[in-house]
């Protein structure tokens, strides 16, 4: 084994390990013995109990006080010629005043003042001043961990080629000058036979405690000189030091002859300290941000393991390369039967080509995805779920993968389905409610429209039930509902509808009529069913009908006024004797032109201002404390009194003045609610309405954002109450819109919720922040079980997607008891207060 690989350069690794902690201090390296002596010993006594302990400098102490420093170097300024100089004390030789260092100072600021102050030795003290320890040069050459540095360097990088060695006769003395002027610590010796040797200062040393006389340096140096190639580098030469325990190496040249002689100080001089300083530090950096991205990806490994959705990661060919634990969860398939399959293996088959190349589409042009989709299961089983795709692009937008995150939305399709049925059916007849018959009733107008046919409306009561129910009771009354349903759906087409509207109303809804003439003969039809008796238990009973009609289009075009008008039709055939129909003539209704008149009445009350905002509370259930107030319009008729916002905000959305007066109540709300802020009620909540024709205008956000910016009003106490037929127009457009106003900082509320057609699942994609019950739910929800299973299902399915609930139209304590146990935040209604106006709406205390 030659030098070079006894001293094989330490790995990569191990020197980046070293160099980082390398923080090493003083007080670390520091050996504790300190060789001193009092002032007045001699010169020869100091440089034999050296030699003898092997160290490199005594201490001069005098009453416990270091007053000097005696080292091998001062053994230079000896004169050799004459040995008795070895006899004056060391005081006269000693450096003074002696150097310190604490002990907490870092090596590598040590290095640097051994280097700028040309200093071999420092006396360590500690905080208080206490002497810890004498530090050398070569301990910091030796404990430095600048192992890469040494390692890059070779050692022909810091010889100086001014060596001249002496033969071989010269004399001590003649050594001792030319290592002084030189400032070199050794001398080279060439022997005639062309060998080196080597004395140093701690030879020097040596001598002077054997008070050597002047002797050839032949005789006295050490030989053979330890040499290495000019070739190795500085490490290497570190180590040899190091292990044959000598502080110089003669340097040789490729062509055998003696190049330098080369030491620890050399090595310590030749460093470019700061370059180590910074590319420790660099080095340092890079690890604490190897570091964070290794614990960041480690959180992002956790997040995705631990997600309660199914997340799959595809490579840039939809090759499936992972899939989370939820995946396994919700698909049944374990990571290794999909790894490397294309994720169309979960295909439902129940979305065509066409959805599959419009997804694509989108995927492309805008990276992403998200809608509802149906996927099988390994089980075979289908179910929907809520998907989105994104398509991952490296920094050169090179796409690298596609990431899948799907939840199984079967639990919300089947709540919906719940929820429909519930909300569109009676549940005592199984026939369409009002709200169903409302839609079927549009429906069948636009078909008679178009075929240019006529529609009718039968309103039907059964006259006297009231009296049935009291007397026999609900049991009986509920027999007679359902035979009587039963009747009239055997009087009719398959095509007609009837729907119960409540207690013992029913509407009919006759579509495609070619003679007005066919609805009267029906409601005879229906008058002659009803009129047969019904057998009910042990009772038989007989119930009279009757039945007011109205026709699409001679008496309106309007399907709620088409109801009206049948409904004030049958009340003249009440009045008329019972048993009967009527049909419906304008004259019936002299409020029509009450409406004409309103309407140009309109026109002129912002201006006059007759308008006006009532407040009603919404109350924190659970708190017991008014948290927000709704405003509601009013309109101060100098004639007709107080008219409700039911007469002004269909005319208003007509005639288009809805525009300038939706901009007004919020304006109003806002100032009103600055009020309160003075007042120290800034906590309140502000609710306003917004209606359909306001959402429609292209300027509605901006608006919304100048009356915010007008009043100072806090965004995040503003919420604005959206319908769900509003948000059902669906498009982009309306949710651009919406996350308009989200982006303004104001809160969204969707109103009457339950009254319109909404898919429940399709929520998830509007910003909504609250839900308000609608207040036909509420209203018999402490005496109708299928109300109250409505409003239970609608605040579990509110708070699964995230959102608050407000129950509308609260009007006893038993409705709010039921409400509090399902977790309604929020309520509203009568029990509370009436809208009222601002003077008096009671502010919490
Ligand atoms: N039976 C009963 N009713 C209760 C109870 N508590 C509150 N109400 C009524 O329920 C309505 C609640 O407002 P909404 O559902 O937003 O319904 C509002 C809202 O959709 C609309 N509206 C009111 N003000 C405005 C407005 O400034 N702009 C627009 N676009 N629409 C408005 O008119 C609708 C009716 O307003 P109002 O007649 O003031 O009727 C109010 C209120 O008086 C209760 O315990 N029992």
């Amino acid at each position: 084994m030659n030098e070079t690989d006894a001293y094989a350069e330490p790995a990569e690794d191990a020197v980046l390990g070293a160099l980082i902690s390398s923080e090493v201090t003083v007080g670390q390296i520091v050996r504790g013995s300190i060789l001193e002596c009092a002032p007045d010993l001699a010169i020869h006594e100091a440089a034999r109990r050296m030699s003898t302990a092997h160290v490199s400098s005594i201490l001069v102490v005098e009453d416990d006080v270091p007053v000097g420093i005696w080292t091998e170097r001062d053994a230079l300024a000896i004169d050799f010629d004459h040995p008795d100089s070895f006899n004056r004390p060391v005081h006269d030789a000693m450096s003074a005043p002696v150097r310190t260092v604490t002990r907490d100072l870092g090596l590598q600021a040590l290095a640097i003042r051994f280097r700028d102050e040309h200093m071999r030795h420092y006396l360590v003290v500690d905080e208080d001043g206490r002497r810890c320890g004498i530090v050398t040069q070569t301990d910091v050459v030796l404990n430095q961990g600048i192992e890469h540095y040494l390692k890059l360097r070779k050692l022909d990088s810091i010889i100086k080629g001014s060596l001249q060695p002496l033969p071989e006769s010269a004399l001590l003395g003649e050594a001792v000058r030319q290592m002084r002027s030189a400032a070199q610590d050794a001398v080279v010796v060439a022997y005639a036979d062309g060998s080196y040797g080597i004395l140093t200062e701690r030879d020097l040393t040596r001598l002077i405690a054997e008070r050597a006389g002047s002797r050839s340096v032949g005789e006295l140096a050490s030989r053979p000189m330890i040499t290495v190639s000019e070739d190795a580098s500085l490490y290497h030469v570190r180590c040899m030091l190091t292990d044959r325990r000598v502080r110089h190496v003669g340097v040789m040249r490729r062509d055998g002859s003696l190049a330098d002689l080369v030491s620890f100080t050399d090595i310590l001089s030749g460093m470019e300290l700061a370059y180590v300083h910074e590319l420790q530090h660099a080095l340092r950096e890079r690890d604490m941000a190897l570091n964070a991205s290794q614990r960041n990806l480690h959180l992002a490994e956790k997040v995705i393991e631990s997600s309660l959705e199914g997340i799959l990661i595809t490579d840039e060919k939809s090759r499936i390369i992972s899939v989370n634990p939820a995946f396994t969860r919700l698909t049944g398939y374990r990571p290794d039967e999909v790894i490397g399959r294309n994720p169309s293996l979960l295909n439902s088959g129940r979305q065509g080509p066409e959805f599959y190349r419009e997804m694509w589409v989108k995927l492309s042009a805008e990276g992403q995805w998200q809608g509802e989709i149906w996927n099988r299961r390994k089980s075979g089983e289908l179910y929907p779920e809520l998907l989105t795709i994104t398509a991952i692009k490296d920094r050169d937008g090179t796409l690298t993968n596609y990431a899948a995150v799907f939840s199984d939305i079967s639990q919300i399709k089947e709540n919906e389905a719940h929820i429909r049925h519930l909300a569109y059916f009676d549940p005592l007849t199984g026939l369409p409610n009002r709200r169903l018959l409302e839609d079927r009733l549009q429906v069948a107008l636009a078909h008679a429209h178009r075929n240019r046919n006529r529609a009718a409306v039968l309103f039907i009561d059964l006259d006297r039930f009231k009296r049935i129910n009291d007397s026999l009771g609900h049991e009986v009354g509920d027999q007679l509902l359902m035979e009587v349903a039963r009747r009239l759906r055997a009087c009719l087409r398959e095509d007609d509808t009837v729907a119960r509207m409540g207690g013992d109303e029913f509407i009919v809804v006759l579509s495609d009529l070619t003679d007005p003439d066919d609805a009267a003969h029906t409601a005879t039809r229906i008058i002659e069913s009803l009129r047969r008796p019904v057998q009910v238990d042990a009772h038989e009973l007989t119930v009279t009908t009757s039945v007011g009609i109205s026709i699409f289009p001679d008496d309106s075009c309007d399907p709620v006024a088409l109801i009206k008008n049948a409904d004030t039709a049958m009340y003249r055939a009440k009045d008329e004797g019972r048993n009967a129909f009527q049909l419906y003539q304008p004259a019936m209704n002299a409020r029509s032109l009450e409406h004409l008149a309103l309407e140009s009445a309109l026109h002129r009350a912002l201006a006059r201002e007759e308008l006006v905002l009532h407040y009603q509370p919404l109350v924190d259930i659970r708190a017991g404390r008014t948290a927000a107030a709704e405003a509601l319009l009013r309109w101060r008729h100098p004639e007709l009194g107080l008219v409700p916002p039911a007469d002004i905000i269909p005319l208003a959305e007509e005639t288009g003045l809805i525009v300038p007066i939706g901009e007004w109540v919020l304006r109003t709300a806002c100032l009103q609610h600055a009020r309160w802020r003075e007042g120290g009620h800034g906590e309140l909540r502000m609710l306003v309405n917004i209606s359909a024709r306001q959402f429609q205008d292209k300027g509605f956000t901006a608006m919304v954002a100048r009356v915010i910016a007008d009043t100072g009003m806090p965004a995040a106490q503003l919420t604005l109450e959206l319908t769900e037929t509003m948000l059902m127009e669906g498009s982009e457009r309306i949710i651009g819109v919406l996350e308009g106003l989200r982006a303004l900082g104001v809160r969204l509320a969707l109103d009457d919720f339950g009254t319109g057609y909404s898919s429940l699942a399709y929520l998830k994609r509007f910003p909504i922040d609250e839900l308000k019950i609608d207040r036909l739910f509420i209203r018999d929800i402490d005496r109708n079980e299928n109300d109250a299973a409505i409003a239970e299902a609608i605040i579990k399915l509110a708070h699964s997607l995230g959102l608050s609930v407000v129950a509308e139209g609260v009007e006893s304590a038993a409705q709010l008891a039921i409400l509090a146990r399902n977790g309604c935040e929020l309520a509203q209604g009568f029990y509370f207060s009436q809208p009222v106006e601002a003077g008096q709406f009671v502010l919490p205390s």
